[in-house]
């Protein structure tokens, strides 16, 4: 497990991150999310040590990370980074071996990668002569070159066409049901929905929410789809309501934190047919909206 523990660290006068503590676990899909500038980027490079923090701590398995553990993390920057003029294979092989792998290890590992993203054709071509996707795809990689046993991803679906944000999905829930704790980042807040178990939201240099998807779908007071046929205004006055607006065709109504939807229902019967009562439950674009409302 890798943890973040109050990080900090400042540009000049600006706080980019400020005192930033989450944790990402084996097993788990955590996405990170925050609008331009929210600090996203930066903490990504302090936990892979490519900037240095101001304070705070990242620690590995319990203990501080340290220069040999960040070797075995897989990492895709933001600035991507790899050589236009060379070809695709040479330089995936070449970053393998800087991994540790042998020369005929880091080869059948790297055709390997290459297949299953759909990039077998494409070994012997020079990384500039490939369209932005398919570029992108050769960095998704080189992130995954040799065993990471950690995968720091900035924004690794961006640029990526539906088939190929499908296997990037895949291959990723591989690694994380095999052990491997993903960090990734993103703006598409539907696929964050679609794959994340953690989710992280971060504004402003901090974070502002954090917690399984369930938790945060959850968190808020429950609210309900009344569906009855004509205005339901009565709501209003059902113990546990503390908030109705009302529908040409009945209502859509808030309960407390605690309390039970059964007493709503009996006196929506009570007044009429019930067509339809849902409970309402937020996306992960709503929870996003609202928590990084200015
Ligand atoms: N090298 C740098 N020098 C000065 N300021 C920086 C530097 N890198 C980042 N910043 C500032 O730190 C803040 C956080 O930027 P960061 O790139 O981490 O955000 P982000 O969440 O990754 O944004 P985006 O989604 O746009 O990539 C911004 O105010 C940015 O201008």
């Amino acid at each position: 497990m890798l943890e973040l523990d109050e990080l900090v660290r400042d540009f000049g006068s600006n706080r980019a991150v400020d005192q930033v503590s989450f944790r990402v676990s084996g097993n788990r899909l955590t996405g990170f999310v925050g609008g331009n500038g929210a600090g996203k980027t930066t903490t990504m490079r302090m936990i892979m040590g490519v900037l240095a923090a101001n304070g705070g701590e990242i620690r590995w398995h319990g203990v501080p990370v340290s220069a040999a553990d960040r070797r075995d993390f897989g990492y895709m920057p933001e600035e991507r980074g790899l050589y236009p003029k060379q070809t695709v294979l040479s330089q995936l092989v070449y970053l393998a071996r800087l991994r540790g792998q042998s020369t005929a290890d880091a080869r059948q590992h790297t055709l390997a990668l290459l297949e299953r993203l759909g990039l077998a054709d494409k070994s012997a071509a020079r990384l500039e002569s490939l369209s932005l996707g398919n570029q992108q795809r050769v960095q998704i990689a080189a992130a995954l070159l040799g065993s990471p046993k950690l995968l720091i991803l900035d924004e690794p679906f961006s640029g990526l066409d539906p088939h190929a944000v499908d296997t990037m999905a895949e291959l990723l829930r591989e690694y994380a049901d095999a052990g491997v704790p993903v960090l990734f980042s993103s703006h598409q807040l539907d696929l964050v929905e679609r794959l994340c178990d953690d989710l992280v939201i971060m504004t402003a240099g901090r974070v502002v929410a954090k917690g399984t998807a369930d938790e945060l779908r959850h968190r808020d007071r429950p609210r309900y789809h009344l569906i009855t046929g004509s205005p339901a205004g009565w709501a209003r006055t059902v113990p546990g309501v503390t908030d109705v607006e009302e529908l040409p065709d009945g209502a859509r109504i808030e309960l407390a934190a605690e309390a039970e939807p059964g007493p709503l229902l009996a006196e929506a019967l009570r007044h009429g047919p019930v067509h339809a009562f849902t409970p309402l439950v937020p996306s992960i674009a709503d929870i996003y909206r609202e928590m990084t409302a200015a």
